[in-house]
């Protein structure tokens, strides 16, 4: 087991070991916020055909050449064309089609007029344009979007809205997706109660099992919550062990200190694991826990609420990205202007702290809450879109570029 590593070290070793989870087809419907598996080159051209992009006159562009609303020029309608229908005559000189926007351009046609620029007779049989165009005026041309055979998405790109309606657009009813990481959820201590019993003097309630399914959620992936386990041994080896059976990667909290009752990585061992590392030079969160289970991956995540969540934002999210399939896994931090007056208190460890990221004077700004960073201390978190990375033994001022790591809800 390695001892206190950087987070940069963290972040290898927890690469090295994490292997992407396999495949599966969903109906597209279902694909939302999934990872595309495979590429999607497009099966046609976008638009397929030529068409028109307003409801007008299908004309030749020579033929109104001059036209103005006190030089006129009239057409003969040959035919009227609706979205969805063929063209089925041929424009030549004199002659315009009724086009509506969607629809084919008919063959010998090369512009459209909209139809505020003309004036139908009074039996239809011929219009009146007073609008000269330009040749193509209004036409979407076949391909002009992406030709057949364009590579439209890659392998990992996340399926959000714009990436659903090209897939739609391409035809694809059915996407391969790689699986949805399930996240086994286990909270320990044994002043730790679920929500719904009576508190005894000296208990609490469980925030962290909640809070971590929530974060799950904020990934993408699906929560399994496997309860709070106490100070026993083999119970907690039995659950962990069962967590990694059924999961892609299990997360407990607590018992990952020094105390004598801090029995997470032993019980780890106990269910059958392998500890990868113990400790991490940031503040909070130091005695994160990294381990294995026959490939099942196992993130002991510190018991103080604060410490698991910024543990979470920075260890969990990169390692979910890579089981999920996301080709860059890691963090990509923000550059922003800090807003506030750090406390100078170098510690020799990364600090991580709670922040706002805003705009000001249309500049990226972070500033952080008056309310305490203490590892315990819970409703500092609330509100806030990030985390700012204050590197050991610096002390940057007001007005300095700082990294900031978007919480999962913000980054996806
Ligand atoms: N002698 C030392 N003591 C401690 C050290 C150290 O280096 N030497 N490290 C401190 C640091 S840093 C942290 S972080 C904590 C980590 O402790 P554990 O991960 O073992 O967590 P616990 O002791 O079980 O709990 C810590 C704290 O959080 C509360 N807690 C735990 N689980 C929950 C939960 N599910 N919901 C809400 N609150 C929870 C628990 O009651 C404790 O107050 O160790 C320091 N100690
Ligand atoms: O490293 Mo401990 O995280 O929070 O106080």
């Amino acid at each position: 087991m390695r001892l206190f590593l950087s987070l940069e070290e963290a972040w290898e070793e927890i690469g090295a070991r994490t292997t992407t989870l396999g495949t599966e087809l969903v109906a597209l419907h279902d694909a939302y916020g999934r990872r595309l598996a495979s590429p999607v080159q497009s099966k046609m051209a976008f638009p397929p055909f030529d068409r028109s992009a307003l409801d007008g006159y299908a004309v030749l562009a020579d033929d109104v050449a001059g036209a103005a609303p006190d030089a006129p020029v009239w057409l003969d309608v040959i035919e009227e064309v609706g979205a969805g229908r063929v063209p089925e005559r041929v424009v030549g000189p004199g002659q315009a089609v009724r086009i509506m926007t969607g629809a084919p351009i008919p063959v010998g046609a090369d512009a459209v007029v909209r139809l505020e620029g003309t004036e139908r007779d009074a039996d239809g049989g011929r219009v009146k344009v007073m609008l000269a165009v330009p040749r193509g005026e209004a036409i979407s041309v076949q391909g002009e979007d992406a030709p057949a055979g364009t590579l439209l998405l890659t392998p990992g790109v996340r399926i959000g809205a714009a990436e659903t309606a090209v897939l739609a657009t391409n035809g694809e009813g059915t996407v391969s997706v790689y699986r949805r990481p399930r996240v086994g959820i286990l909270v320990s201590g044994e002043e730790v109660r679920p929500l719904g019993s009576t508190l005894d003097p000296g208990q609490i309630y469980d925030s962290n099992g909640p809070m971590l399914a929530a974060l799950v959620r904020d990934s993408g992936c699906e929560p399994v919550l496997y309860g709070q386990v106490g100070d026993d041994l083999a119970g907690t080896a039995d659950t962990v062990r069962r967590a990694a059976e059924e999961c892609d990667l299990v997360l407990t909290t607590g018992g990952v200190s020094v105390g004598d009752y801090d029995l997470m990585r032993e019980a780890y061992v106990q269910a059958g694991g392998e500890l990868y590392f113990w400790k991490v030079k940031i503040r909070p969160g130091t005695p994160v826990t990294f381990a294995g289970i026959g490939g099942t991956p196992m993130v002991g995540l510190s018991g103080n609420p604060a410490a698991a969540f910024v543990n979470y934002v920075l260890l969990v999210v990169p390692l979910l990205n890579k089981l999920a399939g996301d080709p860059e896994p890691l963090h990509r931090p923000l550059r922003a202007v800090l807003d506030s007056q750090i406390e100078a208190r170098p510690i020799g460890l990364d600090r991580f702290l709670r922040a706002y990221v805003g705009v000001k004077d249309g500049v990226v700004t972070v500033s952080v809450p008056g309310k305490g960073q203490k590892a315990g201390i819970l409703t500092s978190l609330l509100g806030v879109q990030g985390l700012v990375r204050i590197p050991a033994h610096q002390e940057p001022g007001q007005g300095q570029l700082v990294d900031v790591y978007l919480l999962p809800e913000f980054s996806r």
